[in-house]
């Protein structure tokens, strides 16, 4: 589908007529990212001054994307409406991602079928990057650097969620005749850019929940940022203000905070760029430790099932103690827990269904303990003995995980650069990421060695160790 063009110098018309206020500041293209605000003259907000300057932006509610504003829209659109009911979207991300997509193919010049009432994003959907680096829009090549890193599963499974939710979308749209137009045009690889658009570019706003903001959306994240956006109640206006205290020569960009501490994964996976340590954490795949597992555990599926939940591993740097490593899995203490220990199941009658629950020591109800079994652990005489498999089991993933990400080979990753299959910025970012989650990754292990040796001092936990090496 064509896209039409929204040539960023067309900005400031566009803010005239839909009354977003811009002070002090105009859209430029700032290296490395993209365009974003600098300002036009030097500005400062005196902490003892009795005004403050006037804010940046002033964004009236009214052009937000939010849910009720699309719901406003609706009202207004008896066609979009009818589509709406047909689709029954699950979410307000869905709800918005959608919108955006019928705004996408309305400002298409391919598009030639019933048209709306204008909405400003019918224009300014054109000013948005045709390439968003977020991961999901990355080419084969470049999806094939993030092997061993925590985005490798967490890319592939958005995908396979991004597929089949267009696919569900698309099946029940077409049921009415607004929808035939729109999936005339609106393809899959649509779909994954508005939802990477969402992600990169979405507030979470005090009083209109999740949303699109024009404008606010081109500010560009940076450290020692000097401003930060702000809702009023009234009429939800946005507004992006300068920090009490900070000063801005002309011609300085303004950035804002997406956030602080973000993991670096978060970072990529959401924005497309790493950007500082952020929070030293990784959420590490448990799948093929799973299935390894399975192949000893005859009661590994009722363990799952009322687990109810993905089981995962997270391995993180504690900063209060020193940037030591630590870990942490419910799942994996609980999957550590054999009969012999005081674990069993059985299956009661509950409101016509069959339900399964968790017995300790064939007296204690202790289903509702299971997402927390770590610390329900704590009180029991087998703790040592179970925490010591459950280490046995961090301690293969973890090697596992950190030897793929080691066994990478850069040089191999440069040649891909030079024979331009893969982004240089895409290639440093991951880079980064690999260097970030290795660094976490290794002190865990030592942390994980050092509780071991410190357990082997049991005689319980000895004898364990000695079984499981017979066996
Ligand atoms: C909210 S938008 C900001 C406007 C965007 N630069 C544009 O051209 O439309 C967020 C995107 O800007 C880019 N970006 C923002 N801050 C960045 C930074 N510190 N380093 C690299 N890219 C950044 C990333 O592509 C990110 O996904």
């Amino acid at each position: 589908m064509k896209k039409s063009n929204f040539p960023v110098e067309a900005l400031p018309d566009w803010c005239k007529r839909y009354g977003v206020e811009l002070n002090s500041i105009k859209v430029a293209d700032v290296p490395g990212r993209g365009i974003g605000w600098i300002t036009t003259e030097d500005i400062r907000h005196d902490s003892e001054a009795s005004e403050p300057p006037k804010p940046l932006l002033v964004i009236p509610g009214d052009v937000i994307v939010c849910r009720e504003h699309v719901g406003h829209y609706a009202v207004q659109n008896a066609q979009f409406h009818n589509l709406l009911t047909a689709i029954g979207y699950e979410s307000d991300r869905q709800l918005i991602l959608f919108h955006i997509l019928v705004q996408l193919v309305l400002s298409s010049p391919d598009y030639k079928g019933t048209k709306l009432t204008p909405n400003p994003w019918t224009e300014y959907i054109s000013l948005q990057p045709s390439s968003v680096p977020v991961p999901t829009l990355w080419s084969e090549a470049e999806l094939s650097l993030l092997e061993a890193t925590s985005l490798e599963p967490a890319v592939a499974a958005q995908l396979i969620l991004l597929d089949r939710e267009f696919t569900a979308i698309q099946s029940k749209a077409v049921s009415v005749d607004f929808g035939k137009e729109i999936f005339e045009h609106a393809t899959l690889r649509d779909w994954v850019w508005v939802d990477a658009l969402y992600r990169s570019r979405s507030f979470e706003l005090p009083f209109s929940g999740v949303s699109c903001v024009p404008c606010l959306d081109l500010a560009n994240h940076g450290t020692g940022r000097k401003a930060q956006w702000q809702q009023i109640e009234e009429k939800e206006t946005v507004k992006l203000v300068l920090k009490k205290g900070a000063e801005v020569k002309a011609g300085e960009e303004i950035t804002i905070s997406y956030g602080e501490g973000k993991p670096a994964a978060e970072m990529l996976f959401n924005y497309g760029f790493v950007e500082g340590e952020g929070e030293k954490k990784v959420m590490v795949d448990l799948d093929e430790a799973l299935a390894e597992w399975a192949r000893k555990d005859g009661l590994l599926k009722e363990k799952l099932e009322v687990f109810g939940k993905s089981p995962v591993l997270e391995v993180m740097l504690d900063e209060v103690h020193g940037g030591k490593g630590r870990w942490k899995s419910p799942f994996i203490e609980f999957m550590c827990v054999k009969e012999e220990d005081g674990l069993g199941f059985r299956v009661e009658a509950k409101e016509g269904r069959q339900e399964r629950r968790v017995i300790w020591k064939e007296k204690k109800d202790v289903t509702r303990m299971v997402g927390m079994w770590d610390v329900f652990m704590n009180a029991q005489d087998v703790r040592n003995v179970v925490r010591f498999r459950a280490l046995c089991v961090v301690e293969g993933v973890v090697e596992k995980q950190l030897k793929r990400l080691n066994a990478r080979d850069e040089m191999e990753d440069e040649k891909l650069v030079k024979s331009g299959d893969v982004r240089r910025s895409v290639l440093d970012n991951v880079l980064e990421l690999r260097r970030i989650e290795a660094g976490i990754l290794q002190k865990v292990l030592e942390a994980v060695h050092e509780e071991t040796e410190r357990l082997l001092k049991d005689e319980k936990v000895a004898a364990e160790a000695h079984t499981q090496s017979a066996s």
